[in-house]
């Protein structure tokens, strides 16, 4: 059975990187999808607006919705202080089962719990299933038509506080109108925009970061 993208890009990490280097893996993933196959890692570029948010808000708690093969779970649970954790969500099981691998190489297993299955069946489980009361911080990368819907189930499970900050990928490519739309015409979110490029390609995205008023 010829092997997945997402398989080769684990071997070539565990071929390649350094076992418990968060940022060797990294650096690992963003060299094979520059220069062997394109994925949808979210990248160094953007990357570095992910690190710079994630340092300014300094989460306790922080959840990403759409884990793939776990390079920005690895990226969040680098910067996450003693005792804080990330909740991550992936809806496909190959992706879950490279990620679970991904994330345990780079040795910050005991800061992610990966979740698979459903986001809006997950996220109205955090509180009792979870132990979460609310959450910090959020980074949207998964289906871009779940945005917006699953911001709205954030809000109804009570899981945002005032402050809790947005993150949201692929706002240009692949796109996520509808929720731009909802967001910055919320009044119960500030929103900022920081235009950059997809990854691994000249082809311009942004990220979209939205606080919760409360
Ligand atoms: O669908 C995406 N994520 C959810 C997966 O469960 C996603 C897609 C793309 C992308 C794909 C195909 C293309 F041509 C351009 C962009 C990029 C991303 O950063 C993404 O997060
Ligand atoms: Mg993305």
């Amino acid at each position: 059975m010829n092997q997945s993208k997402e398989q080769r890009i684990l071997n070539f990490v565990l071929q390649n990187a350094v076992r418990g280097d968060p940022c060797s893996v990294l650096e690992t993933i963003d060299k094979y999808c520059s220069q062997k196959e394109w994925a949808m890692n979210v990248g160094d570029e953007k990357g570095l607006i992910l690190d710079k948010t994630v340092e300014e808000v300094n989460p306790s708690v922080a959840l990403e919705l759409g884990t793939y093969c776990g390079y920005s779970a690895v990226r969040i649970a680098r910067l996450l202080k003693a005792g804080a954790h990330l909740l991550t969500v992936e809806f496909n099981p190959e992706f879950a089962a490279i990620a679970k691998q991904m994330i345990e190489f780079a040795g910050v297993q005991d800061k992610v719990k990966l979740l698979e299955g459903p986001s809006e069946e997950i996220i109205p489980q955090l509180k009792k299933k979870y132990e979460v009361d609310t959450l910090d911080f959020v980074f949207l990368d998964h289906w871009k038509d779940k945005y917006t819907p699953d911001t709205i189930l954030l809000q109804e499970c009570n899981l945002l506080r005032k402050g809790s900050v947005l993150l949201a990928d692929n706002i240009i490519v692949p796109g996520a109108p509808e929720f731009l739309n909802y967001i910055r015409n919320n009044p119960r979110f500030q929103c900022t925009n920081y235009p950059s490029h997809l990854e691994y390609m000249k082809v311009e995205d942004a990220m979209e970061k939205a606080v919760f008023l409360g």
